[in-house]
């Protein structure tokens, strides 16, 4: 049996019934129909999420930012030290990260998640150690991970998710750290959507003309070396496969947390690139988890609208963040609760007594 077969099979697809009722009670409201654009399909998703109408509010909210290193790093397609993602998680359960900004700025919860980075970290509030490996290999190499290892950090995600859904949580953000994850992103997007590297890979944190072009060519031979060129891998043996070979561990993690999330019926707003490529290994384990997905934002990333429009998830904020951690995905989370709100508190016509152009 394969090891994700349980939480496969628990993710159902969202809710046809509790999505027609919420489009009609958004006809009802006293509003000319259609005119909360997008936030009404919004609405009408997080009511197929829960499969009722109106939807539960998305609170509590807890963000969940994986850590983890790559061995690319050694390519130098990153001009930050690896030991940056170490200090990072220091930086984050201090509480001196923009993710912890502006998770106070939503009210939400974050915890950090130790899935395989390249040091021993001293234990901390908010640090879960979900240690898989001290980093992958390297990716332009031969496979970046065991798919024991692929399935492992699956997992991890997988039970992250399912134990902040058990604790109350009902919506989760996810996020990102790890120095050199723009690489292994642009590598799965280039492997799940089937385009060029050259069109999926972007400057990460900032990486010159020079270094920029030779972190295509890094990811070009992530795919020849791991035999990833051609056919675009479906279904969750030949999807792990290619998760193993050209990801990373926090992306295995994501992958999960984004399966976890779907197999407890509770919507994930998905961060930037780092998510978005996760979400393309999701959507190719088990297709109708993308359902519980929020685009919480485009990121300045080349890479991350591909993956988005291969999803068809729409991003709710376009603000040119290039940062991870979680923070675009938080910053859209007052938008998908104001979309909830509305279908709570809005007078229909008939119980406001509003005129309807339509009745
Ligand atoms: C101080 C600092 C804080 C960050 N927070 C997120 N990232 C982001 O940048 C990294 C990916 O970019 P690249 O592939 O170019 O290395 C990831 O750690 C990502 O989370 C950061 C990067 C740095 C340097
Ligand atoms: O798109 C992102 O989330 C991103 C971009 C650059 C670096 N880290 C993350």
């Amino acid at each position: 049996m394969h090891p994700l077969r349980q939480t496969i099979d628990a993710v159902v697809p969202i809710d046809p019934g509790a999505m027609a009722q919420a489009r009609e009670h958004q006809d009802r409201l006293t509003k000319p129909r259609g005119s909360l654009g997008v936030l009404e399909d919004v609405a009408v998703r997080l009511a197929g999420i829960a499969g009722a109408c109106p939807p539960p509010l998305p609170t509590p909210v807890a963000l969940a930012v994986f850590a983890a290193d790559h061995g690319v790093h050694a390519q130098g397609v990153s001009p930050w030290p690896q030991e940056v993602t170490a200090q990072m998680v220091a930086n984050f359960t201090a509480g001196g990260a923009v993710a912890n900004a502006f998770a106070a700025q939503v009210g939400a919860s974050l915890t950090v998640v130790d899935v395989g980075v390249a040091s021993d970290l001293p234990p901390a509030p908010g640090l879960l150690s979900r240690k898989v490996a001290y980093g992958t290999a390297d990716l332009s190499e031969g496979p970046a991970m065991t798919g024991e290892q692929a399935a492992e950090a699956l997992a991890a995600g997988v039970r992250v998710a399912a134990d902040l859904v058990a604790s109350g949580n009902r919506c989760l953000v996810t996020g990102d750290m790890g120095i050199a994850n723009t690489t292994a992103s642009a590598a799965l997007i280039s492997v799940f959507t089937g385009r060029d590297a050259a069109a999926v890979t972007g400057r990460g944190t900032g990486v010159d003309d020079a270094m920029y072009h030779h972190k295509i060519d890094v990811v070009q031979r992530a795919l020849r070396v791991n035999g990833l060129e051609g056919a675009v891998p479906e279904g969750p043996e030949a999807a792990v496969r290619a998760l193993a070979a050209v990801g990373g561990l926090e992306h295995a993690a994501i992958a999960g947390f984004v399966l976890g999330a779907a197999a407890a019926r509770v919507p994930v707003i998905l961060d930037g690139v780092i998510a978005g490529s996760a979400a393309l290994a999701a959507a190719a384990i088990a297709p109708d988890a993308i359902g519980y997905c929020v685009a919480g934002h485009r990121s300045a990333e080349p890479g991350h609208a591909v993956a988005l429009a291969h999803l068809g998830l729409r991003p709710l904020v376009d603000l040119e963040l290039r940062l991870g951690e979680g923070t675009g995905g938080l910053l859209a989370h007052p938008i998908v609760t104001a979309a909830a709100r509305v279908m709570h508190d809005v007078a229909t016509f008939d119980s406001a007594g509003v005129a309807d152009k339509d009745a």
